[in-house]
């Protein structure tokens, strides 16, 4: 119960969802603004984005299966609307680097693909919370977060969230796309080295999706996680279902869940996102018409 009163205090001072807008809508995170100062277009456009996000009040939440892309989209969104992109498997993954008191106890679970426990992953995004709270952060778009019904009704209790969307790809899919994640252990970008080229049939449209490969001077730091075995992306997809599938139901039955089946790629998938969630990339917009 402590753990939870931590995610009460830092996600909503005063309890009230009220507050944690009013918090939220402050200025952004220092990160979020790493060319505003070198070129005065990118300080408006800065400006325009923080704009956009106090404005939309961004408070959304990704959900999917393990390997369907969260990560991509979260973050590609995160840097279009200027909000913080919040993964608590990289909450968790950073902890276990540190090597703290709790990472052999995590990296047991993690490793075997289950899932932490609420109260060890309420209190590591409670400090990531209060992190951002110091630093003015405005909003959020939480991925992997939550991942269990309990976990969806303490955030309930703390904050508003106005939209869930909730990325699909078919299961062997997935299990590939898993199998080719990479991570370059210098630079911390990551990349997929699966090359996913599915027929349609029986009824299920096909599916092509380009590596995404890495440059060169990363070839050679490429990591695999190592919860990305097969056995372990199995494990984690049945523990998907079992726990975090009931979390669309609780969702879609507030009417939040917005249901998007990824067509294939990035080059397809991103503006069809887009276009749902009414929004437009004026960066690739710049790049289609030069
Ligand atoms: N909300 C959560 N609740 C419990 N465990 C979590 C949560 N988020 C992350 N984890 C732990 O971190 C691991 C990695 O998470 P993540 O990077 O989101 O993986 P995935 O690729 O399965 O979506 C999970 O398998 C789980 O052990």
């Amino acid at each position: 119960m402590a753990a939870v009163q931590r995610l009460l205090r830092a996600s909503a001072s005063g309890g009230a969802a009220a507050a944690a807008r009013r918090r939220m809508s402050t200025a952004l995170a220092p990160e979020q603004t790493p060319a505003a100062g070198a070129f005065p277009f990118a300080a408006a456009a800065e400006r325009a984005r923080r704009r956009m996000a106090e404005e939309r009040n961004v408070q959304w939440v990704f959900l999917g299966c393990p390997g369907v892309g969260k990560g991509t989209y979260a973050s590609r969104l995160s840097r279009l609307l200027g909000v913080p992109h919040i993964a608590t498997g990289d909450l968790v993954r950073d902890e276990l680097a540190s090597s703290g008191p709790l990472s052999v106890q995590l990296a047991e679970i993690v490793n075997q693909g289950k899932l932490v426990s609420d109260e060890i992953i309420i209190n590591l995004l409670s400090k990531r919370l209060k992190k951002g709270e110091e630093q003015g952060e405005s909003g959020f778009i939480l991925d992997g977060f939550p991942r269990t019904v309990k976990q969806a009704e303490i955030l309930d209790g703390v904050t508003d969230i106005d939209m869930v969307v909730n990325l699909k790809l078919r299961e062997d899919v997935l299990v590939e796309k898993c199998l080719g994640r990479r991570i370059c252990g210098q630079c911390g970008k990551n990349f997929n080295l699966a090359c996913i080229d599915v027929k349609g049939e029986n009824g299920l449209p096909p599916i092509y999706m380009a590596p995404l490969l890495p440059p060169n001077n990363c070839m050679s730091k490429l990591i695999t996680r190592a919860d990305d075995t097969e056995e372990v992306v199995r494990n984690r997809l049945r523990i998907y279902n079992d726990m975090s599938q009931p979390v669309e139901g609780f969702y879609r039955q507030q009417g939040k869940l917005l249901e998007f089946d990824l067509p294939g790629g990035i080059p397809e998938s991103w503006p069809k996102l887009l276009h749902v969630l009414n929004l437009e990339d004026q960066e690739e917009m710049k790049l289609a018409t030069a």
